[in-house]
């Protein structure tokens, strides 16, 4: 064998992986026998693989997914000697490469070892082979980095509200985030103020400064710190900076300065009656949430310092139009979904007018705002705030001529591609050939009509787009088995305020009442339901406004919900407080999205944890996005050129195979609801549309002919009809079924550290005793 190349596997970050039984195998080894060769043959000598000078073999770019599995390594002149007796091997240096160690091996002796080496016996007597080894370091990793992310998102469980927060050392610019955030709002907490001497460099009036002691808010952020001088300098300033790092008021402080300081100017007061006042600042928001979100941070920062804040109205859909138009007669900020603002804006009332004279355009979220569906209304609205005078554009000389713009334009967002970023920054040239076309991102930026040519680009974390108190991992599972999972995820998690993100309003609408089938507290959020709903929803699961009843099926429970399924309208933004775990369902479908959905936990300084639960076929396609989103922090941390690597989670198989009979049987239940629920929709509809045409519509008969048509499909169809022909009995006995298993306790067979970490009392649980025992809170979302 002398001469071959060996090559072995190379696990991600073995040197970090090590466990105490490889390194007890290399010490046990590490004076190893030299073997003296036969008369006319060369040395020999027993050797650790790792003294060795192995050479990184050369692999393609792209390689498939093989777990944990990085590069390949070789090495030559090693001979692997086979125990006669026991099998167990060891390595043996020959020909040049044991003169080469024999000679270090000579020298490490003479410096600092005078015994001398034992007799060579023929093997290693640990039996602990190569690969076998590599294995069990693999899995002790794994488990080791699942019970590491459960630790850190469970650590700040069970505190009292407020206390729960754990800034990292390193970062004392956080601790105050952590002890008070919005989230302290609803608390009768306001009453103690907090010293901001750390705030008086950025030359605040005394009332923001008031609010802000009130607020508890003691430190300004980081991005608060350098984009707030910038903006009271009169700049336009686009902002990058992480998920929950404070940008709102990085913006909202500014805008509070200018309007405390023009009323303070202005010689009277305010009339009721002057309804023509133009508003100061504008803000653009992606979603109706988050612009219902900004309007509550705002209100926040100027009505808790006791002085008369500015007036703000917010213009989002699926509320009354009237009066929002009735609150924007006396705005001095407006905050709107571009939709309803362009609504508003467009039907007359002078509004376009009175927008063209703010002093702040503020795009929230800019780059899912200038991307995505919004286009042709930011667009509209952008040209209607710089269109010059109609009549001045007709040679009208009366016509009053616009007044310079005075507009500062701030952009905020996590997310920024790098050529958006460079031409935020005004680094790069917008190019002709996308500015003609419409449809180019490049276009709109332009059209945001920076009031200098160079914006103040303020980017506070380069090489990281992702908070810093976050834990990533990946769950694997079979693609049907992705509910089951969910299921033992969130059941291992109880406590947690978790967030599902799916990828379909369809996904929310099933695993909603599967979950409250299964007693788990669980809220849906996605953009068909009415507004009301959306907005109510994010506050229970918020903890605000508590209802008696926690769910429409969750009958008893009395607490907030600790989970909310939702689509990505709650990705971007949302700041709800205490959300200590992300479960992404459905991949992201783009890395922005992975950093948006993450960030909605560990924020402002604290920690949280965010999971990928991937069908086998997911994972390298998964894997790819993470590092793409790591890419230049893992190049900072000198992760070379293989870059971030997401773990894979080991969540115990027994336990989830213990909990399939009842997750069956849940989702078998939602199954035949939403199937009822959908045939009764398509009746009425069917039922209309028969009625109009005058013909007589038979529902069995039109189902029958659909079966019996071939297509694709079929199996669903059939499996949705059999769901939605259970009878109330069938539904009545697979509930009680259901409640049964609920009631049992489950045959946990894994380990106490395992489920103490995820918060489950594993005493109480083996006693028996008078705790919760796993998924047996009683009664939700079981019905007789
Ligand atoms: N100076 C401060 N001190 C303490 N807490 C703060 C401070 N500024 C903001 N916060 C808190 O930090 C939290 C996150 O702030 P914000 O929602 O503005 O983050 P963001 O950067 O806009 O996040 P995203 O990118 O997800 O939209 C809020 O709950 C807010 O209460």
């Amino acid at each position: 064998m002398a001469q071959e190349s060996k090559k072995r596997r190379l696990p991600p970050k073995i040197s970090a992986m090590k466990s105490k039984k490889r390194q007890r195998v290399e010490n046990g080894s590490r004076d190893q026998p030299i073997l003296t060769g036969k008369p006319g043959k060369p040395a020999r000598q027993v050797v650790r693989l790792d003294d060795l000078p192995w050479k990184e073999v050369e692999m393609p770019d792209r390689l498939d997914d093989f777990e944990g599995f990085f590069g390949l390594e070789e090495i030559d002149d090693v001979d692997v000697v086979r125990g006669p007796e026991n099998g167990t091997v060891s390595y043996v240096a020959t020909g040049k490469r044991a003169g080469e160690l024999q000679r270090s091996h000579e020298q490490i002796k003479t410096a600092d070892r005078p015994s001398a080496d034992p007799e060579f016996d023929g093997g290693i007597s640990d039996s602990a082979s190569w690969s076998g080894f590599e294995d069990e370091v693999e899995e002790n990793d794994r488990t080791k980095d699942f019970a590491r992310v459960l630790d850190e998102s469970t650590k700040s469980v069970d505190k009292p509200k407020g206390k729960n927060a754990h800034p990292r050392k390193e970062e004392p610019i956080n601790k105050p985030l952590a002890q008070m955030s919005f989230a302290g709002l609803s608390d009768e907490e306001l009453d103690d103020d907090v010293d901001t001497t750390a705030w008086q460099a950025l030359k605040l009036s005394p009332e923001t400064l008031s609010s802000l002691s009130r607020l508890k808010f003691a430190n300004p952020t980081i991005i608060q710190q350098s984009a707030i001088p910038e903006i009271l300098a009169g700049h336009d300033v686009v902002g990058k900076a992480s998920t929950g790092s404070g940008k709102t008021l990085a913006f909202g402080i500014p805008i509070l300065e200018r309007y405390l300081q023009t009323k303070s100017q202005m010689s009277k007061p305010h009339k009721p009656e002057d309804d023509q006042k133009s508003p100061l600042g504008l803000i653009l928001s992606p979603t109706r949430e988050l612009a219902h979100q900004l309007d509550a941070h705002l209100t926040a920062l100027c009505s808790s310092g006791g002085f008369e804040g500015p007036s703000i109205a917010t213009l989002t859909g699926g509320l009354s139009l009237q009066k929002q138009q009735r609150l924007l007669k006396d705005a001095d900020i407006v905050i709107g979904t571009p939709g309803r603002l362009w609504e508003v804006m467009s039907t007359g009332q002078g509004l376009i007018e009175r927008l063209k004279k703010i002093q702040f355009l503020v795009v929230d979220e800019a780059d899912r705002l200038l991307s995505e569906g919004h286009f042709k209304e930011v667009e509209e609205i952008l040209n209607a705030l710089d269109r010059e005078d109609d009549r001045a554009d007709a040679g009208d000389e009366h016509a009053e001529k616009e007044p310079q713009r005075q507009r500062q334009t701030l952009v905020f967002s996590a997310t920024f591609h790098k050529g958006l970023q460079q031409k935020l920054a005004g680094k790069s040239s917008y190019s002709a050939s996308l500015m003609d076309s419409k449809e180019s991102m490049e276009y709109l930026l332009k059209k945001l009509n920076f009031r200098e040519d160079k914006p103040k680009f303020i980017d506070v974390n380069p090489v990281s787009q992702m908070a810093s108190g976050l834990k990533e991992g990946l769950v694997e599972c079979a693609g049907e088995e992705k509910d089951l999972y969910l299921y033992a995820l969130l059941l291992t998690h109880i406590k947690l305020r978790t967030l599902v993100f799916t990828n379909s309003i369809a996904a929310v609408r099933r695993l909603t009442p599967y979950l409250q089938n299964l007693n788990v507290s669980a809220l849906a959020l996605h953009s068909q339901m009415p507004q009301k709903a959306r907005l109510r929803a994010i506050e229970r699961f918020s903890g605000r406004n508590q209802p008696n009843s926690a769910t429409t099926n969750a009958k008893s429970s009395g607490t907030a919900a600790s989970v909310l399924v939702a689509t990505d309208v709650a990705a971007r933004g949302l700041d709800i407080p205490n959300v200590q775990l992300i479960i992404h369902y459905h991949m992201p479908r783009a890395a922005d999205t992975y950093v948006h959905r993450s960030g909605r936990t560990a924020r402002a300084g604290l920690n949280g944890s965010s999971i990928l639960i991937c069908a086998p076929e997911e994972v390298a396609g998964v894997r790819r996005l993470v590092a793409k989103v790591h890419a230049s922090s893992a190049a900072a941390n000198g992760a070379g050129k293989h870059g971030y690597f997401i773990r894979t989670l080991d969540i115990d198989r027994r336990l989830a195979t213990r909990l399939k009979p009842r997750a069956t049987l849940a989702k078998k239940l939602a199954d035949a609801m939403l199937a009822k629920e959908r045939k009764s929709s398509e009746d009425d509809f069917m039922r209309a549309a028969a009625e109009e045409l005058g013909v007589d519509y038979d529902s069995e008969e039109f189902e029958r002919e659909a079966i019996g048509r071939r297509g694709r499909g079929n199996g669903r169809k059939k499996k949705e009809k059999e769901a939605r022909e259970l009878t109330k009995a069938e539904v009545g006995a697979l509930r009680a079924e259901l409640r049964a298993l609920l009631a049992k306790r489950v045959n946990v067979g894994v380990s106490e550290r395992y489920l103490t970490a995820g918060g489950v009392d594993v005493d109480e649980l083996m006693k028996g005793g008078t705790g919760e025992f796993l998924g047996s809170v009683q009664d939700i979302g079981i019905e007789d």
